[in-house]
């Protein structure tokens, strides 16, 4: 009998991943969350989501690893090494891993850490990193795009991109997930798709303060443009490569990002302008916004390599620093003279 896919994580988009995959393949999901299990198990709706029958939920790695060959990985950033080091040694070479989390990790140090100090050694890294890090498999990829689980919960149609050094990694992907209602694209520039996926939760923070602040649809756009041309000159500074920002994994999923009123992250900045606190919101939201991690992340990484990148620095401040937003426009648009996109 064919083996069912893994999905770790039965939150929004680890839900919403193993629905897709039902349309083609049985799944079996891991949650923590022994309730969760049940009612998956149980047919109940989960997550605005009634699964198929092929759904099955486990809270068992083990069982997770030994069943499954494929597994998607859908927990966030700052608990992903975590739950893979809880599944690495059931995992082998054998394996293919295809990651959805768009943000980054960070070893030897804390995230409180980052702020006050550089370290010589690199210690970023990307969740395909993790994960050849910690496990034996070196088949590994990453799902990336403009993917609003609340959109394609509703069936409307969307593309995403299996990126990955492995063409087989591609393959398998694309045929666990692709449908009428999801394309799915292959790339090779694995790096580019995680770096893009993780950056533009930044920009769509930025654009929902610009919303919040009733700044229109120009100002918005350029928010958009400018910030896209700092998110790739940020990952051509770690090695990434420039023109796949412009993909469906970069620019693609920067527009849904950062335009949609769905969207954690814009919802995120929309909220701090009309004036909650960050405290507010986190306590008021049970789902992540994954951009307020990888600000504290981006801003570091400015340091470290001394580049400029205004809108992301002003976006920290704002999060961080309680800056006036107002304030923060402000200086912006008296920012000296840059060229356009020449660099590209
Ligand atoms: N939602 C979306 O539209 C999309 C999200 N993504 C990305 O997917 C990733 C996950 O997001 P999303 O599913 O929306 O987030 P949610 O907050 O909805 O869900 C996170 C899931 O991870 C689980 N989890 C967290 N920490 C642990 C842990 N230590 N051990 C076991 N399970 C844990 C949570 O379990 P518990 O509930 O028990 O805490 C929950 O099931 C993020 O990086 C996000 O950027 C990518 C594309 C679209
Ligand atoms: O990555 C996403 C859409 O592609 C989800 O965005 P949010 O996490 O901001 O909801």
């Amino acid at each position: 009998m064919e083996k069912p896919v893994g999905v770790i994580g039965a939150g929004s988009f680890g839900s919403t991943i193993a629905s897709l995959i039902s349309e083609n393949k049985s799944v079996l999901i891991y949650s923590r969350n022994q309730f969760e299990i049940d009612n998956i198990n149980q047919g109940k709706e989960h997550k605005g989501i009634t699964f198929a029958k092929n759904v099955t939920a486990t809270g068992d790695l083990k069982y997770l690893a030994e069943s499954c060959n494929l597994i998607f990985p859908v927990i966030p950033a700052g608990a992903f090494r975590k739950v893979i080091k809880q599944i690495a040694p059931y995992i082998t070479p054998l394996h293919i891993i295809i990651h959805a989390t768009k943000g980054l990790d960070i070893v030897e140090a804390d995230i409180e850490d980052l702020g006050n100090k550089t370290f010589d050694k690199d210690i970023i890294r990307t969740m395909s990193q993790v994960i050849t890090e910690e496990c034996s498999t070196l088949r590994v990829g990453c799902i990336s795009g403009p993917n609003l689980s609340k959109e394609i919960n509703l069936s409307y149609p969307t593309a995403a991109v299996i990126a990955s050094e492995f063409q087989e990694v591609i393959d398998q992907g694309q045929i666990a997930l692709s449908s009428s209602r999801f394309f799915v694209f292959g790339s090779h520039q694995l790096l580019t798709a995680e770096l893009a996926g993780a950056f533009k939760n930044i920009i769509a923070i930025g654009s929902g303060i610009i919303g919040g602040k009733h700044l229109g649809k120009n100002m918005q756009a350029l928010l958009i443009t400018r910030g896209l041309r700092e998110i790739i000159h940020i990952g051509i500074a770690l090695g990434a490569e420039g023109k796949a920002f412009l993909g469906t994994a970069g620019l693609g999923d920067l527009i849904a990002t950062a335009t949609s009123e769905t969207s954690r992250n814009y919802n995120f900045g929309r909220r701090l302008a009309e004036g909650d606190t960050i405290e507010q919101i986190r306590a008021s939201e049970d789902e992540v916004a994954e951009g307020v991690r990888t600000l504290k992340i981006v801003k570091y990484i400015l340091t470290k390599y001394n580049l400029h990148a205004p809108i992301c620095e002003l976006i920290y401040e704002i999060v961080f620093k309680d800056l006036n937003i107002d304030k923060a426009i402000s200086h912006l648009m008296r920012y000296p003279n840059a060229p356009d996109v020449d660099f590209l």
